[in-house]
């Protein structure tokens, strides 16, 4: 027995002996010979994140920074410029003061607008003079049509008479003649000898004080009027003018809000008062607000309630006079929406009577066929049309342009 354990023991000693060499002789082989250079070796990705039990990788050789040397942003500062910081990309920007498009020929660019809803006058009115034959029904269709456009009963007739005078007399008729004599009735009928100016020169009262120019913006509610007050803004800042705007309309709330978001788009400054608050105020301190930053122009946006002539006459008649302690009103500006046709010209009827107005707004131009209204309104209030609005773009106001207006009527 004891010689079998020893067999055993001598047994495990000699594989231990063997296989120990084995080990040794092959770890020799890996181990370069000292000298020469170690052959490249391809080595693994690190592992991507430590495993159970390991250590976490040592911080780096930059130094922790605490909390009181992070770099705070500027007082401010908006997160954008944070962001930016961190290598993220920046938000879209926050819209700054904008540069409105200059006045001058903006109804040019608009025209097309105006040519788009005008089609049936101009277009209309050419068809029917070319035709071979002009008899009574053809002047007739004539007639219809310029009374459709809203271009008003007298001048209708005038210059239909006007036509059939001149087409007589002309014998044979080409496109191009008749085009050019409808282009010269049409243009004889808007007139191209009114002051369109919109006056904002203000001046310098006996004391000495410089006052600004002061244009009251008046109309029914719903005719564009805080939207035109807005637009009337960005052409006068497009030309270089500073504006304060007075939100006197404080029937409708959010009216003032509208306006000082119009007025914040182009740096302009907005005096309101209190919600259903007195009108007369409001635009009283408007104008003493313009006169104390020295701007050049103060555009009073008013209520138009049309409940009672009496109580509009008692609203707009005071503003105008409290207005006035200031100075002379330069401008009062009518706004009427030109798609209401017949209902605009009473409505424009009854402001003339509570205000002198000097300069006619026709709104919403571009949504209507009834460009006619142009001639119309002026016959009616003796009072020039100064702007038109083709569109709800804040630039879609236009100086008022005889020509290019008669050129879009009638088309190329
Ligand atoms: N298509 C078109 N829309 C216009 C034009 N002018 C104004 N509008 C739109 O008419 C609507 C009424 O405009 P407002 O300026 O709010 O009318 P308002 O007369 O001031 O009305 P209140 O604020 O209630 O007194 C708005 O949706 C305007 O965008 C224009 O020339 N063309």
């Amino acid at each position: 027995m004891d010689i079998v354990i020893l067999a055993v023991v001598i047994a495990v000693v000699a594989v231990a002996a063997v296989s120990g060499l084995v080990v040794t002789a092959t770890r020799r082989k890996k181990t370069p010979p000292p000298g020469r250079p170690a052959p490249p070796t391809v080595t693994a990705p690190p592992p991507s994140e430590p495993r159970v039990g390991e250590e976490a990788e040592p911080p780096g050789d930059e130094g922790r920074r605490t909390i009181e040397e992070v770099d705070l942003p500027p007082a401010g500062a908006t997160d954008a410029a944070v962001v930016e910081e961190a290598g993220a990309p920046a938000p879209p920007e926050v819209p700054g003061i904008e540069t409105p498009e200059p006045a001058a020929g903006r109804l040019v660019r608009l025209r097309e607008r105006l040519s788009r809803s005008q089609n049936t006058l101009g277009r209309g009115l050419l068809t029917l003079l070319s035709r071979d034959h002009l008899d009574e029904d053809t002047w007739e269709e004539i007639e219809d049509t310029l009374l459709t456009a809203d271009v008003g009963v007298a001048p209708t007739q005038e210059l239909v008479e006007r036509l059939r005078e001149r087409v007589r007399v002309l014998g044979t008729r080409t496109t191009a003649e008749l085009r050019a004599l409808l282009r010269e009735e049409l243009l004889a009928l808007v007139g191209t000898d009114l002051d369109r100016t919109v006056h904002t020169e203000g001046g310098v009262s006996a004391e000495g004080v410089v006052r600004p120019g002061v244009v009251l913006v008046v109309g029914v509610n719903g005719t564009g009027k805080t939207t035109t007050t807005g637009k009337l803004a960005r052409v006068l800042v497009a030309d270089g003018k500073s504006v304060v705007l007075g939100a006197a309309d404080t029937f409708r709330a959010a009216a003032a809000d509208q306006l000082q978001t119009w007025g914040e788009r182009v740096g302009a400054r907005t005096v309101r008062g209190p919600e259903a608050g007195d009108p007369a105020s409001v635009a009283f301190d408007a104008v003493k607000e313009g006169i104390a930053a020295s701007a050049d122009v103060v555009l009073v946006d008013t209520a138009g309630r049309l409940h009672t002539k009496a109580g509009l006459m008692d609203e707009l008649g005071k503003v105008k006079r409290v207005v006035e302690k200031h100075g002379p009103v330069d401008e009062v500006l009518l706004v009427l929406d030109a798609t209401t046709g017949q209902n605009g010209l009473i409505q424009a009827r009854v402001f003339a009577e509570v205000v002198d107005v000097t300069g006619i707004v026709l709104t919403k131009l571009d949504g209507t066929a009834k460009g006619g209204i142009v001639i119309a309104v002026q016959r009616e209030l003796k009072v020039p049309v100064k702007l038109v609005g083709l569109g709800e773009g804040a630039d879609d106001l236009a100086p008022f342009e005889p020509e290019a207006f008669v050129d879009a009527l009638i088309g190329d």
